[in-house]
């Protein structure tokens, strides 16, 4: 091998090693010019042989000691730690920043997984994996590293930008003799064209490994600087000769290979020796964390501080027994760390607190910290209209930087950077894919919906499952989409014409009543409303809005809901009977907690969801203990997974009959909630359906004069008409007291959006099958609004009642006085009601009517 000569040719261009190392001259080799051998003198000529000899073994001896060092370092590579991939990681970072790609967001670098543990755990899940290869038939090694996929997609990048710099760059590095080149020269191979982007790692690790120097990335350089790292090179190459030198006299009769790998071997276990004298030396020179007073903690003022201080904590917290001030006992420590972190990461207490009861410290530090940044960009191909290979590739053409999204997807895409909003190119208004989070698609997988089956999707805007569905179901059988939520079923009508999506009816309802308008399903999905602690990062108002009522008002809507969509379900189905629970979030309050409730009041049991990959469910979580087979449900993190927080699971139901002996009334101790005016933040978000709803419920309550607002408001537009029979108005009222009556702007009037106001006769029992927890409640769990209070409700509607009485006993009295006896009665109990209180009460609600 050793340098060629290139005669035939021609040069492309100026290339660096072109200049650095012009062509060598061959002015004294014997066949080319006879007589310019004539000319030497014979000393000359010998000394001439000697030197061009001595010259042929150094570069025999050189390459023998490369291949086998690159031999020793494939052969450590998976159990080592090797700081030229990191070196190659970084370059290839800032060559991918300076191509344009300033939009990257640190997630997306996260998930090549170069950035922290956490992300290098996610690095599963979004690592290519093949899974294009193994579309194409391609044949690739499995098993990647996260720089492996690094390297790739830089790869793609530079290889498009840089093709006409390609073909100089290899001559290039042709003349200089570089072993990758003259490899891939053998073997006839080049690293051209989209399609190798997903070949050639072997090619792609070499150069990474071999010949940093030559992957073109830094022709801007000056002269200078390559001269300076030539110079450089040759030393570590002279120093590296001697050591090897002094190995050889040891090393006897090993074959190169193996002295290389043990001489890579003892400078690695030099250096780990150094790393950890190192480490212990800064253990002992770090000081003990002494627990702050006071006046101290008053003190505090830069949030640097306070980060010093959450990590020294956690480490005491770590090794407790030995860390510990011995005076101060743990729960103070978790105090300090708790009001610290909502310091630092903008939380309020109580959320703070619910987070700290999943995790231990050091895992709730990766938790929040992953929380603070937004996860990958991910679209989900359409089945329905194209294949994710002709889809990558129409993207990849427009410049978009994509790669699959792992080994669980046969649809999905992680986009790392594009150079047009992905909701605009002609491929998304084609309907070719659905901007989709990755975890979004977890549920419609463990549902695993099949063609031709009746489906229902209980809470379906804006529609990313659903389609999900309609697609895995190939446009047959038929799939109900519901939604609460009109505004958002804008949005699940428009994406589903977009997606060609033609088996779907479309509802707006409210869930927990869909039960009275179909069952029978073979499947549902129920990806309930909660309070989003899975999905901090892309709204981080939820770090300091969510209360203990926000939280409480999440896991009774979303146990009223699992009961209606188990109840929608059929365990005569034959091919299902399956029913998926999901939410965005990580509280157990709203996962296993729901799950459990279900699981004790209907006939369902848990099955695995079939997702390979996620955490186990809990199946205990503090003072509560959950059904054992909990541990089939999945739980996904941010940090762990590098997707967002979430939470899936799959029950089967095995039989219609709901059991006897149970209440659908939440048996847990409840807090009392009290009726409030929800105080709306200042910015509100389009997608956020729970403000959004109590917006519109605002909105409906102004326009809409016929809208119930209190519970003695009299119909404005009831036509007078013969007084019906008794018997006729207490079957009426039963119906409508059932939900039976569709539009009554008086009793049981049902709101914008499917919601039912309370009833105008105020009945308490109504109000109860309203919300028989915490009084009454609507759409999303929000308490009835312009109502007043629960008590003062109560009170009036006695109040009225006993009114109504009197003044029936008083015309009674009119006739004759037998009733006196009985109208002082009634006079004591109307004053009984709430003394004093009552006269006023009533007062103001007549002046409000
Ligand atoms: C987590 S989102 C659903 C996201 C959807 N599955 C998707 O993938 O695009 C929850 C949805 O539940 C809806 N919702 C809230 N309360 C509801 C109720 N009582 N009945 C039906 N839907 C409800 C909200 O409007 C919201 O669109």
């Amino acid at each position: 091998m050793g340098r060629k000569i290139n005669l035939e040719r021609p040069k492309k261009g100026p290339g660096r090693k072109a200049r650095k190392q012009p062509e060598p001259v061959f002015q004294f080799s014997k066949g080319d010019d006879e007589d310019s051998n004539k000319k030497l003198s014979r000393h000359q000529i010998q000394r001439l042989k000697k030197r061009e000899m001595l010259k042929q073994t150094q570069k025999e001896e050189k390459k023998t000691k490369k291949a086998a060092q690159n031999v020793a370092k494939a052969a450590a590579a998976p159990n080592t730690f090797d700081p030229s991939e990191i070196f190659n990681i970084e370059k290839s970072r800032q060559k991918y920043q300076q191509l344009g790609l300033k939009n990257k967001t640190p997630q997306s670098i996260a998930s090549n997984g170069h950035q922290n543990g956490s992300a290098k755990k996610g690095l599963n899940l979004f690592d290519s994996d093949n899974e294009m290869e193994e579309d194409d038939d391609v044949g690739q090694r499995p098993g990647k590293k996260a720089t492996q996929q690094v390297k790739k997609s830089q790869m793609k990048k530079f290889l498009q930008q840089a093709e006409s710099e390609e073909e100089s760059d290899s001559d290039e590095e042709d003349m200089e003799g570089s072993d990758v080149e003259e490899e891939e020269d053998e073997e006839g191979e080049s690293i051209e064209g989209e399609d190798d982007d997903y070949e050639d790692e072997d090619v792609e690790e070499e150069m990474g490994d071999e010949e940093e120097d030559e992957d073109g990335e830094i022709d801007a350089e000056a002269d200078s600087d390559e001269e300076v790292d030539d110079d450089e090179d040759e030393e570590e190459e002279d120093d590296d000769e001697e050591e090897e030198d002094e190995d050889d006299e040891d090393d006897g009769d090993m074959l190169p290979i193996e002295a290389a790998n043990k001489k890579l071997k003892k400078r690695m276990a030099q250096e780990q020796k150094e790393a950890d004298a190192e480490m212990a030396e800064a253990a002992v020179n770090r000081e003990r964390f002494v627990f702050p007073t006071e006046e101290e903690l008053a003190q505090t003022t830069s949030l640097m501080d306070v980060n010093m201080r959450i990590k020294d904590v956690v480490g005491v917290l770590s090794d407790f027994a030995a860390n510990r001030d011995p005076n101060r006992s743990r729960c103070e420590y978790m105090d300090l760390l708790r009001k610290d972190l909502c310091m630092y990461y903008s939380y309020n207490d109580y959320f703070m607190g619910l987070l700290m009861d999943i995790f231990s410290p050091n895992e709730l530090l990766e938790f929040l910290e992953a929380s603070e940044i937004q996860r990958p960009v991910t679209i989900r191909t359409n089945s329905l209209k194209t294949r994710r290979r002709d889809l990558a590739q129409a993207l990849i053409n427009r410049g978009i930087n994509l790669d699959p999204i792992g080994k669980w997807s046969k649809e999905g895409l992680v986009v790392y950077s594009s150079q047009v909003p992905l909701g605009a190119t002609p491929e998304y208004l084609a309907g070719h894919y659905m901007l989709q989070g990755g975890c979004s698609m977890l549920p419609v997988m463990a549902l695993a919906p099949e063609e031709n089956e009746r489906i229902l999707d209980l809470c379906a805007a804006p529609g990313g499952k659903s389609s999900h569905i309609a697609a895995l179901m190939k446009n047959t059988g038929v799939l109900f989409v519901n939604d609460s939520n009109k505004e958002r079923l804008r949005a699940v009508l428009g994406n589903f014409h977009r997606l060609g999506i033609q088996n779907a009816v479309v509802t707006c309802v409210d869930g927990i009543k869909y039960g009275d308008i179909m069952k029978g399903f073979d499947r549902v999905l129920l990806d309930a409303p909660c309070t989003g602690s899975g999905v901090i990062s892309k709204d981080p108002s939820v770090k300091a809005t969510k209360t203990e009522i926000d939280v409480q008002r999440c896991y009774n809507l979303q146990r009223r809901l699992l009961l209606t969509a188990i109840d929608c379900l059929s365990a005569s189905s034959s091919t299902g009977g399956y029913l998926v629970y999901s939410t965005c979030s990580v509280l157990p309050q709203e996962n296993e907690w729901v799950i459990d409730y279900a699981l004790k009041r209907r006939n369902v049991r848990l099955v695995p969801t079939g997702l390979d990959f996620g955490v186990e469910g809990m199946t205990s979580f503090g003072p509560y203990r959950f059904h054992p087979q909990m541990k089939l449900t999945r739980r996904y993190y941010p940090h762990t997974h590098n997707l967002d927080g979430f939470f899936v699971a799959k029950l089967q139901k095995f039989s219609d009959a709901i059991p006897k002996n149970v209440i659908d009334e939440p048996v847990e101790e409840e807090l009392v909630e009290e009726e409030q005016d929800v105080k709306l933040p200042k910015k509100i978000k389009k997608t956020d359906w729970y403000y959004q709803d109590i917006i519109e419920e605002r909105q409906a309550k102004k326009e809409d004069k016929d809208h119930v607002v209190t519970v003695f408001q009299k119909p404005t537009n009831v036509k007078k008409g013969p007084k019906k029979p008794k018997q006729k108005q207490a079957n009426d009222a039963d119906k409508e007291s059932k939900g039976e009556t569709k539009q009554s702007p008086v009793n049981g009037a049902q709101l914008k959006g499917g919601k039912s106001a309370v009833g105008s006769d105020g009945s308490k029992a109504e109000m109860q099958k309203q919300n028989p927890a915490n009084g009454a409640k609507q759409k999303g769990g929000k308490p009835a609004v312009g109502g007043g209070s629960k008590v003062e409700m109560r009170d009036a509607e006695e109040a009225l009642r006993l009114k109504k009485k009197l003044k029936q006993v008083q015309a009674q009295n009119g006739k004759g006085g037998a009733g006196q006896g009985k109208k002082n009665g009634v006079q004591k109990k109307v004053q009984g009601v709430k003394k004093g209180t009552l006269k006023t009460k009533v007062g103001k609600m007549r002046k409000a009517k």
